[in-house]
């Protein structure tokens, strides 16, 4: 289902002639994925992962890729793309952006306990690090100039109740972008989409982050609310699960200790975490693009999240 793009064994063969990876083995499409075509791919070197991206440009896709590189490079786990013999980390395969990058070991943990939080929450204080001296600039493209367009093409598509909240959630969101606590907090790459099925683990050892097709500069602290908000929650309530949260939150601040700004905007940057994805999903559920075959994901699940972040008060940052 979720490969777009049908490639054989064959195709492979002589295409990764120009890789370091030995002769092509074998090749397995993967059917979960609702952006690209991915593939595992054996050659005689070891085991990969080939995407073919459906959607990002040749000009889109260095951001990517050597932040990958980059993060993998500074001990961060996450795919380490293949350069080709000219350095290239995307080639074009049947026409379109391809690249190869290392498999991880492992599946995801979908139902995850304090001590896997606990190696989340480590790793991404990590990778914010790592990430603090990668050259390449590129803004999260899903932050506060996005909500403006996506609050203005979903209004015309949702019941007054959810109107309301969007507008009022907006006002609050615009005030806390143009405060100076704010503007004090500190900012680089992110991940921006660290969800429980972004993340492999095996048994209670993490083995790496992946699809960091959504990552941008932005502030650290946003990237940690997105990710409690996924781990750290009773599914369907969207409660905060205290122990879990307590785990995450103290593993970061082991690493890199949180500041007082943002202890401050804690609360609030949980809020925006709820209504970045609120809204993406309104957004594919009213506007879906055209080639779109899959269930979009549904949105109550994160208007949910964001009347209860607004409702209850969330746990301290530390
Ligand atoms: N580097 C990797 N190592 C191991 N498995 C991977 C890797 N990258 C992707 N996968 C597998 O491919 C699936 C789809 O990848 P994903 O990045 O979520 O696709 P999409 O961008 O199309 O949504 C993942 O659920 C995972 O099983
Ligand atoms: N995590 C997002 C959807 C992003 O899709 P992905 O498969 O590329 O991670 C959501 O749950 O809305």
């Amino acid at each position: 289902m979720a490969v777009f793009t049908p490639v054989t064994l064959e195709d492979v063969g002589h295409w990764i002639s120009q890789f370091p990876l030995g002769k092509a083995v074998a090749l397995k499409g993967i059917a979960s994925g609702i952006e690209n075509s991915n593939f595992f791919l054996t050659t005689e070197r070891g085991e990969y992962v080939l995407t073919i991206f459906e959607n990002l440009t040749f000009q889109q896709l260095p951001f990517y890729l050597q932040l990958m590189r980059h993060l993998a490079e500074h001990g961060v786990l996450v795919p380490a793309p293949v350069a080709n013999d000219k350095g290239e980390l995307c080639v074009p395969l049947h026409g379109k952006p391809a690249a190869i990058v290392s498999k991880l070991e492992g599946k995801p943990q979908m139902a995850p306990q304090p001590v896997h939080c606990a190696a989340v929450g480590g790793m991404l204080a990590r990778m914010h690090l790592a990430g603090q001296d990668f050259a390449l600039k590129q803004p999260n493209l899903r932050a506060l100039p996005w909500w403006r367009e996506a609050t203005a093409a979903v209004l015309p598509h949702i019941a007054l109740e959810q109107a309301h909240l969007l507008h009022e959630e907006m006002k609050f969101q615009e005030a806390l972008h143009a405060s100076a606590d704010y503007h004090a907090l500190q900012r680089g790459p992110v991940h921006a989409d660290l969800f429980r099925d972004n993340v492999m683990f095996d048994g209670e050892r993490l083995t790496g982050f992946f699809d960091f097709y959504f990552a941008g500069c932005d502030t650290w602290l946003f990237d940690v609310a997105v990710t409690v908000n996924d781990w750290c929650i009773d599914l369907a309530t969207g409660a905060l699960d205290e122990a879990r949260v307590r785990a995450m939150l103290d593993a970061y601040h082991a690493v890199r200790p949180f500041t007082a700004a943002e202890h401050s905007l804690w609360p609030a940057m949980l809020r925006a975490g709820a209504l970045r994805f609120w809204l993406s999903r309104l957004y594919d559920l009213h506007l879906p693009r055209a080639a779109e075959m899959l269930t979009p994901h549904d949105p109550t699940h994160f208007e949910r999240i964001l009347r209860t972040r607004i409702a209850v008060p969330a746990p301290e940052l530390y």
